[in-house]
């Protein structure tokens, strides 16, 4: 049984207009770690998303009129909130999700920061003066709330990826209706329960959680009073939004599916480079959209960087994210994990050799190993994919540029990692790489002050930074004629 310092914040029902609310039908959260049912949730559908917007529509105009810094107030206090009670939320986020207590602390503080960041950038949105075309106008440009936006938010990140929305377009002076997904409910919930008290007006911050995803889109996607959409999500689905969204013209960021390359040259610093691989590619059991999805390892490095990578691998612990020296949590479902399965098996049969113990999935366990394999090829699927599991493909190359060749020949474009020490390739390959966001010697690159995002069919737009409230801001142009 899960012990809360604060129990209240295991919320169960929908929040609307700072309310909680329940239409009487649930649906089943599960504990990935045992498949034990760990709260029944209200299961929402186009109904209460509709009422959610209705409720962000009419708080959207005074939550706007608010002064800059009286949002930054709110967003400061709210950040407060989610920092006392990290404890507690990373208990709830393990529960739902199995991360271990460890990365879930660690997204906690990390989600966080999102707000405070957004509470110090609500101050900091700005227009401009422009030169005129004849002395008797001025211009000016000015920036404004889009109005209600929609967000649907994935399980592998439960609740920084809603603050990494939900705080520029708070700060922005926009309202919303998040709906997070279905596996994991609870930690958006217990945000809402902070935002309360922290203070937030009503109908700014609603959080609408049902099993129906697909209707739940529909609405979030097509209503006319939705002026932005936000996606966080596998690109199938991602395109699918992208479609819904055309019938009304809403502005859109996504953040979709990446099949980030981590190449290491020959002369990198191993250790490093081993360091880095294993950072970036097994946090959250491998469940990360800018994962090292593929390992590129120069020729003459490879077997000395498989032999490091493999003993670090073999000594990852497998087991329930409450344990201290838990690495590896579950994976989301046994779907999942079968999905995993079936791309390691096909590359072994294909010619790729394991380099960690082999596996048999257990039909009642979402456990899997982490696992390194060599000897894989371009055309495999572990290669092709987005894996989404703790599992490591090495490809190996004997030139910078086939590296690059290798590493572009995808269609995500979202993240990338190289390892040198050569300052002249630092740049070179760092230029030719088609992808938002590049590593440099360093794993783990997500921060709040860094514009997160992707290019190709890895997404549009970017979150984090001064570029994330841009996101949720329209540029208003005014032309004042008459001045002379
Ligand atoms: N970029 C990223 O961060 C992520 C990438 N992925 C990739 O996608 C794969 C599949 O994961 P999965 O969870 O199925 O990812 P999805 O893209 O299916 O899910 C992401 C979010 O979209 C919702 N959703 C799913 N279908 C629809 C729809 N038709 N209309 C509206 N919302 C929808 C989900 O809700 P619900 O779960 O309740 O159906 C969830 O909230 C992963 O293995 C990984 O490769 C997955 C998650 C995040
Ligand atoms: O996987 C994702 O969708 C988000 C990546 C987490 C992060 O590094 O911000």
């Amino acid at each position: 049984m899960l012990k809360l310092d604060d129990p209240s914040l295991m919320k169960t029902q929908s929040f609307i207009n700072n309310e909680w609310l329940s239409n009487k039908q649930t649906f089943s959260v599960f504990n990935p770690a045992d498949n034990n049912v760990v709260a029944e949730v209200n299961n929402d559908s186009s109904a209460e998303v509709e009422q959610a917007i209705g409720a962000a529509k009419q708080a959207q105009k005074t939550w706007a009129k608010k002064t800059a810094i009286e949002r930054s107030d709110l967003l400061m206090a709210w950040y407060q909130q989610v920092i006392e009670h990290k404890d507690d939320l990373a208990k709830i986020m393990t529960l739902e999700q199995g991360k271990t207590i460890k990365e879930a602390t660690g997204e906690i503080i990390y989600g966080a920061k999102f707000i405070q960041w957004y509470a110090e950038e609500a101050k900091r949105v700005a227009g401009e003066t422009l030169p005129t075309p004849s002395n008797d106008r001025r211009i000016a440009v000015i920036k404004q709330p889009i109005g209600v936006v929609g967000m649907i938010t994935p399980w592998n990140f439960p609740s920084s990826m809603i603050t990494r929305k939900a705080a520029p377009a708070m700060a922005a002076g926009c309202t919303l209706v998040s709906r997070p997904a279905s596996e994991t409910p609870l930690s958006a919930l217990a945000l809402a329960e902070l935002a309360l008290r922290a203070g937030i007006p009503k109908g700014v911050f609603n959080v609408v959680v049902g099993k129906d995803s697909k209707a739940m889109g529909e609405v979030l996607t097509r209503h006319p009073d939705v002026a932005k959409f936000s996606f966080t999500g596998s690109t199938a689905v991602g395109k699918k939004l992208l479609e819904q969204c055309a019938s009304t013209v809403k502005k859109v960021s996504l953040e979709l599916g990446g099949n980030a390359p981590f190449i290491v040259f020959d002369d990198a610093d191993l250790d490093d480079a081993v360091a880095g691989a294993l950072a970036s590619k097994y946090r959250n059991s491998g469940q990360t959209c800018v994962c090292a999805n593929r390992l590129l390892v120069h020729a003459s490095i490879y077997d000395a960087f498989a032999e490091k990578l493999a003993k670090k691998v073999k000594q990852l612990k497998v087991g329930n994210g409450w344990d201290d020296d838990t690495a590896i949590g579950p994976m989301i479902n046994h779907q999942a994990m079968l999905g995993v399965h079936q791309l390691v098996t096909d590359a072994i049969s294909q010619g790729a050799e394991l380099l960690t113990e082999a596996q048999t999935p257990n039909e009642h366990s979402n456990f899997y190993q982490p696992a390194l394999l060599k000897n894989v090829t371009t055309d495999m699927s572990l290669a092709k994919e987005e894996i989404f599991g703790p599992v490591a493909p090495m490809i190996k190359f004997e030139s910078e540029q086939q590296a690059i060749d290798i590493a572009n020949d995808t269609r995500y474009g979202l993240a990338a990692y190289f390892y040198s020490r050569d300052i002249g390739r630092c740049y070179r390959v760092a230029e030719a790489l088609e992808f938002g966001m590049v590593g440099i010697n360093e794993g783990v690159i997500s921060n709040p002050m860094a514009p997160f995002g992707g290019v190709k069919e890895s997404g549009i737009g970017r979150e984090g930074a001064h570029d994330g409230i841009e996101e949720y801001l329209e540029t208003k142009y005014l032309c004042l004629g008459g001045i002379e």
